[in-house]
């Protein structure tokens, strides 16, 4: 679903940040992403959803070149590609179930009342439909944040630092979320520092670890 052949990328002059990388991202994939603080693990997730472009290299998603893409075609691209940002911005004066139902808002769809709920109770916050995002905690965010970024029904979900400031117990339910979706036939990539996350799920699903290292992607060893 996405192909990366060569890509480079910089975000100034002529210094890239990332050089040289290549992955095939199939359907149905579990990957993890770590590397150093700073290596470029968030710049890496833009670019799967095209919020960057490269800077050299080839790159498709879902078959087409991103260069080419229109602002439609754009769109289009982020539909298949569901998103769980570092730190997750909620619109604090529209409740839980109002935030997690947005892109279907901002996209003109019709809600489908049912299937929410059911988003809702799958991801243990049907009790805090009606609360304000200031009032969920750290965990309750992050699940409200997988459950935004698959009410579109993406093939493709990113995830970056998604437990980063949660307990293990927290880490564990989203994770299991995660894994629940890709048994579902969903590509997953998490971006993350936590080694024992990767070690639990590879307990589960058969995830490849990718590394950034030295402005390069590498896949790392069996080794965690
Ligand atoms: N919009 C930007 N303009 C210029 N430089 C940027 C921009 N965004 C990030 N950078 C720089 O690019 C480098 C990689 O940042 P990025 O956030 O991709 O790293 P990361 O591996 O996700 O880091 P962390 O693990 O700390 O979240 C950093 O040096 C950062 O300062």
């Amino acid at each position: 679903m996405i192909e990366m052949q060569n890509l480079s990328f910089g975000y100034s002059g002529n210094d890239p940040l990332l050089a040289d990388m290549s992955l095939t991202l199939q359907p149905g994939s579990f990957h993890f992403l770590t590397g150093p603080s700073g290596a470029g693990k968030t710049t890496f997730l833009r670019l799967c959803y095209a919020e960057l472009m490269p800077s050299a290299g080839q790159m498709t998603a879902f078959g087409q070149d991103v260069r080419t893409l229109s602002r439609d075609g754009i769109a289009a691209l982020r539909r298949r590609v569901g998103v769980v940002h570092q730190d997750t911005q909620f619109l604090d004066h529209l409740p839980v179930a109002e935030n997690i139902a947005l892109p279907l808002l901002v996209s003109g769809e019709q809600i489908d009342m049912p299937a929410l709920g059911e988003l809702l109770a799958w991801v243990q916050l049907s009790g805090h439909a009606r609360a304000m995002p200031p009032e969920l905690s750290g965990g309750e965010r992050q699940r409200a944040a997988l459950a935004r970024a698959v009410i579109m029904s993406p093939d493709l979900i990113l995830a970056d630092e998604p437990t980063g400031n949660l307990d293990w117990d927290m880490s564990m339910r989203l994770l299991q979320l995660l894994i629940e979706l890709n048994r579902s036939g969903k590509a997953v990539l998490i971006a993350t520092h936590d080694l024992n996350l990767i070690r639990a799920a590879k307990q589960q699903v058969q995830a490849r670890v990718l590394r950034i290292a030295g402005k390069r992607l590498q896949l790392a060893g069996a080794d965690l």
